[in-house]
Parts: C-alpha cells; structure tokens; sequence
C-alpha cells in the first residue's frame, strides 16, 4: 500500500483507493482485500493462470487476484510510485522494460534443465527485475510471488511464500536491487524440487 495521496487512482481528498465494492475506509478495505487474494492465491495454487510469461501473463495474474477489488486488475500503472527511498521503473518505459526482462526470460529457457542452484538463483534475479519495474499500481507483491512460483512449478518445483514471514520478505525485496543474495538464500528455503 502506497501512502500517497493520488487523484488518479483515490477517491477525492482520500489516500483510499477506489476499489469495486466502495469501502472508502482503508480498514474496511484492507480487511475485503486480504479476504478475496487469499481465497484467489489458494485457487491459482490449484490452477495457475496459464500463459507463456510475458507481459499478457503477468497482466492476467494481476486480473485474476485483484478483478473483483480494483478497477486497474490487469492494467500496468499510469503513475511514478516510490516506497521509502526507492523510486520504481518511469510510466513511460514501464511496458517496454517489463517486455525486455520477460524477452530475457523467455531467451534464457530456464525451465531447461538448469542444475538446482543456478535455477533458483535466475528466479532471484527476475524476481527482483520484475519488483523494480513494480508494473500495477497496488498488489505487485501477491503478482510477483505468484509468477515467479508459477515458473518454479512448471520446472516440477515446489515453491511456498507462505513459509516466509511477511518481514522477512520485505527485507529480502528491499535489499534485492542492491543486492539479491538474501533473496537468493529466501527461495532456496522454501523451494523443494519434486
Ligand atoms: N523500499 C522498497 N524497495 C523495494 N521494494 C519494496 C520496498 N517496499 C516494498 N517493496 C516491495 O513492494 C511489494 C509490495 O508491493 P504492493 O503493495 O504493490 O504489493 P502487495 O501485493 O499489495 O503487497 P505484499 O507484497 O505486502 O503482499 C513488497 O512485496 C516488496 O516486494
């Protein structure tokens, strides 16, 4: 959640974003919010949302958490967002970046038989890559974790964040761009190969 006023996407002189049941308090908001993604992310465990990876997957598994809370599910942000000292990927190169780092994916074929370690290691890195452009205006955390646990599934991997505490993770992400080791270590932890 972003404490920034933003006209754009709140409801007038609110910091709430304006959501599709209209709760107009945060408490209210946060409570339906965290209530719907559980069920949706308990569902995508059973049935990923299917896609080849790109941006039109990312954007999908964005829809499918968010559809019935937001009116941006599925949608890139249209606004520059920061989070304590860290700026995120500029709107205006924001669809370009994201389809370069998927290309990038994509290219690499990782779900190759690449050995264990260095597999998880290239998961770290566009989990980071992928935090840093922060494509959506609200729930690139839940939309990260599950792509990035999607493509560990598809290589017989069995990822779960909910192994993590939420802190821990949140250091992890906000060490990652400067240094991803923690992250790397993070998913080692709680990715067993089948
Ligand atoms: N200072 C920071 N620098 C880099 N990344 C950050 C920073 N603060 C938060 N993040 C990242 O932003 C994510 C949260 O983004 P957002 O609020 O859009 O997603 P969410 O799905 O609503 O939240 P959550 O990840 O808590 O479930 C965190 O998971 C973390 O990865």
């Amino acid at each position: 959640m972003y404490n920034q006023n933003d006209s754009k996407y709140c409801y007038p002189g609110s910091d709430v974003l304006v959501n599709i049941p209209g709760f107009t308090e945060q408490r209210q908001l946060d409570a339906f919010e965290r209530l719907v993604t559980l069920d949706r992310l308990r569902l995508l465990n059973l049935r990923p949302v299917k896609g080849e990876y790109d941006r039109t997957h990312l954007c999908n598994i964005h829809r499918f958490i968010f559809k019935d809370i937001y009116p941006f599910a599925g949608k890139l942000r249209e606004k520059d967002i920061a989070k304590g000292k860290f700026r995120f990927a500029n709107v205006r190169f924001l669809a370009s970046q994201i389809d370069q780092l998927l290309t990038e994916l994509k290219n690499e074929n990782l779900l190759n038989e690449l050995p264990f370690e260095k597999f998880i290691e290239r998961l770290a890195y566009y989990f980071t890559e992928l935090n840093v452009l922060h494509p959506f205006r609200e729930g690139n955390g839940r939309t990260q974790r599950e792509f990035i646990r999607s493509i560990a599934a598809e290589s017989d991997c069995f990822m779960d964040f909910t192994d993590i505490a939420p802190e821990q993770m949140l250091k992890a992400m906000i060490e990652s761009p400067y240094n991803n080791q923690r992250l790397t270590h993070l998913l080692y932890t709680i990715t067993k190969k089948n």
